[in-house]
């Protein structure tokens, strides 16, 4: 593990509030099955400091490059990823050594005078600068009869939390994961049924990743790895990778169950006006290993493919 047993681990981790609750509790989480110190090292990545949208940033990976350098560099021993901001490819010399219990994968919604979206006036402003969100919210407002005006947003959870105090939008969309983990989670006005809006693959799991070649801590960090989660999460990035869509482009996936030994993924491109939604489900055994989720998700992505997918993904940059 680098370094001897009384020295602490070095956890590498962003700064925001969110990253800093994240890797606070996958440190607890390591110091009670390694019994060793865990130490924070904050850094700072692109994705912090640039006040560009996402979409021109170029999505995939802005948040985790840093952190992913600091690993290499052998500054940090681990790092901690939201699923959702990492790359579908992984370098030879990483490994996601745990993918702990996700979190509620739903987004949420923050709008003003405790409205629901069902409520939410035809003309009202939402802040959100995800083509996935604007798509399914677009096609759902549509399914209400009304029209929303989805604004592009930027900025931390609180940031973007604000906008609606402060009377410059009617709602704001998060991550429900997200909302939580910084204590607010009972600011949300609505839950966003999945069935409505799904979830951007990966939304709600953390990626714990450490050096390859260090396999004494790949064995400790593994006792926080929960294997449905693993599943679930492979079968919908091998959807998103298959789709050869990065983390901004209209993709929502989720795979769960309600039936036992059973699982189901999900999957939706769209417009981004949401005036057209392929939207399809298949389910299977629980995947058992790295290779049948990895087929769960492609297999969907083919029937997308088949359906049309890939021409609704062209216009992504809009
Ligand atoms: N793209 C930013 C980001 N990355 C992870 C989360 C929330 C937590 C999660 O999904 O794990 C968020 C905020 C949001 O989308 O509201």
């Amino acid at each position: 593990m680098n370094s001897r047993p009384d020295q602490p681990l070095r956890l590498g981790t962003r700064r925001s509030k969110l990253a800093m609750s994240q890797s606070g509790h996958v440190a607890e989480a390591v110091r009670a099955v390694t019994g060793r110190p865990v130490e924070l090292v904050e850094i700072t990545t692109y994705g912090d400091v640039s006040r560009e949208h996402l979409a021109q940033i170029g999505g995939t990976g802005v948040f985790v490059t840093a952190l992913r350098d600091a690993l290499v560099r052998g500054e940090v021993d681990f790092a901690v990823h939201s699923l959702k901001d990492l790359p579908t490819t992984q370098p030879d010399e990483l490994v996601i050594a745990a993918m702990p219990k996700r979190e509620d994968p739903r987004d949420a919604l923050v709008a003003r005078d405790g409205l629901t979206f069902e409520q939410l006036p035809d003309g009202a402003r939402v802040g959100t600068g995800s083509p996935r969100r604007m798509a399914q919210l677009n096609a759902y407002a549509k399914g209400l009869g009304k029209r929303i005006e989805c604004v592009a947003i930027r900025g931390n959870v609180d940031t973007r939390i604000q906008f609606v105090r402060d009377g410059e939008l009617d709602a704001v969309v998060l991550a429900a994961a997200g909302l939580n983990r910084i204590g607010r989670g009972d600011e949300a006005t609505d839950l966003l049924s999945v069935d409505n809006v799904l979830p951007a693959p990966g939304q709600g799991a953390l990626a714990v990743e450490c050096l390859a070649s260090d396999t004494e801590l790949i064995t400790a960090l593994g006792r926080l790895d929960d294997p449905y989660t693993r599943a679930a999460v492979t079968a919908e990035r091998a959807l998103l990778a298959a789709l050869e869509a990065g983390c901004s482009a209209p993709v929502g996936a989720l795979a769960d169950g309600q039936i036992v030994n059973e699982m189901r993924l999900r999957g939706v491109v769209g417009t981004l006006d949401g005036s057209t939604l392929v939207q399809l489900s298949t389910t299977g055994p629980v995947p058992q290993s790295y290779d049948e989720a990895m087929a769960l998700g492609r297999e969907l992505a083919d029937e997308m493919l088949a359906k049309g997918a890939a021409g609704l993904m062209g216009e992504r940059s809009l």
